[in-house]
């Protein structure tokens, strides 16, 4: 089978089809070298071209109680060597897959340009025209501007605690949550009750929880502002927690920033400082913002060894505790579990409830 990737400034690079179809996507790249169940299903790289710089992908098969949701995100896979295995899981899932081409270069690539719009064409007779084609759909991330509504549930839905536990209620705001946050929730005893990305005050307020979650997700933090909205007005009334996105979305509200980075963190070994602890910890990473400035309202309790980002935020007093990377792993190292322990140790289960229009 027949196939190019076209490269932002028009640069088309040939590779062996393996599953057909075409499409545009931000070209982005994971130094994972386990976990592409995790990475493939995984909401935040919704509208991107994964590429593994792993050489070999799909080598111990494809197993559903890995999924950390009912899809694969991604538009598109780029991958040195993919295993029949894993092609025809991506083959059923129809996302376009390509092979055989040399990924060192398209990392490196990816490096000193930046994450990239691309275009990718695959099948018999496909031409490289018809890669820039696709290459000249693509849209840049931030333009996504209702990413949200791609991810999220469409209707509330509950995931019930293990009996044993902390008994507490978490709302979830789920802007493309990863299964393994709800998973983590629930096995310490929590009840999790997932709203969707553009959940209203109300509609938190008639949860009564104990903590309000932010999830990960995919896209420009700018176009959740809905979800900006919610934590604007439930900081201070309620414990906050975010993950990834939920840290961007917690650090725009407070009166921060965020800012596109050049290539992202995408993998499972960013070292990762806690300047209380002085300890550095392994971490998971999957994403392309970052908070710029935490503002007046945020501390910054851990920060990133390579670069120096942010990667916890805290807010003793309002109780806001948030993270960049991914607590809950999968794929990765699971050093950081202790999050969901912080989390819900500010949860108060005899509070009074939350009144949505305070
Ligand atoms: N994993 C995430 O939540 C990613 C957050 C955001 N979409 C980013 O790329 O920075």
């Amino acid at each position: 089978m027949d196939a190019y990737v076209a490269l932002e400034g028009g640069h088309v690079v040939e590779a062996r089809g393996r599953v057909p179809g075409s499409t545009p996507g931000e070209l982005v790249f994971t130094t994972a070298y386990t976990g592409y169940e995790e990475s493939l299903t995984d909401p935040s790289y919704e509208e991107q071209v994964l590429t593994f710089s792993y050489p070999l992908i799909g080598n111990y098969g494809v197993r559903e109680e890995r999924f950390e949701s009912d899809r694969v995100h991604p538009n598109a896979v780029v991958a040195r060597e993919l295993t029949d295995e894993i092609v025809e899981w991506l083959d059923e899932e129809g996302v376009p897959a390509v092979d055989h081409l040399d990924t060192r270069d398209l990392v490196t690539d990816i490096r000193e340009e930046g994450a990239m719009k691309c275009g990718i064409a695959v099948g018999e007779g496909v031409t490289e025209q018809d890669a820039l084609d696709e290459l000249d759909a693509c849209k840049g991330m931030s333009e996504h501007t209702d990413i949200g509504a791609q991810v999220s549930v469409d209707e509330p839905a509950f995931s019930e605690g293990a009996a044993d536990g902390v008994d507490a209620d978490v709302t979830l705001i789920d802007c493309g949550a990863k299964g393994s946050i709800v998973d983590s929730l629930n096995a310490r005893g929590a009840d999790v009750q997932i709203l969707p990305y553009d959940a209203t005050i109300e509609d938190v307020a008639e949860t009564e929880p104990d903590v309000l979650f932010i999830s990960n997700g995919p896209g420009d933090p700018a176009n959740f502002e809905q979800t900006v909205e919610l934590v604007d007005h439930y900081a201070g009334e309620l414990p906050l927690a975010g993950i990834c996105l939920g840290q961007q979305i917690v650090a725009r509200a407070l009166g921060g920033s965020t800012a596109k980075m050049d290539f992202g963190h995408r993998g499972v070994n960013q070292p990762v400082m806690d300047v209380r602890t002085n300890r550095v910890v392994m971490t998971t990473q999957n994403h392309g913002y970052t908070v710029a400035d935490p503002g007046e309202n945020l501390e910054v309790t851990q920060f990133n060894v390579n670069d120096d980002t942010p990667e916890g935020l805290d807010n003793e007093e309002l109780e806001i505790i948030t993270r960049q990377y991914h607590p809950e792993a999968n794929p990765g190292p699971n050093d950081s579990l202790d999050f969901f322990d912080d989390v819900l140790a500010m949860a108060d289960p005899t509070a009074d409830p939350v009144i949505a229009d305070d």
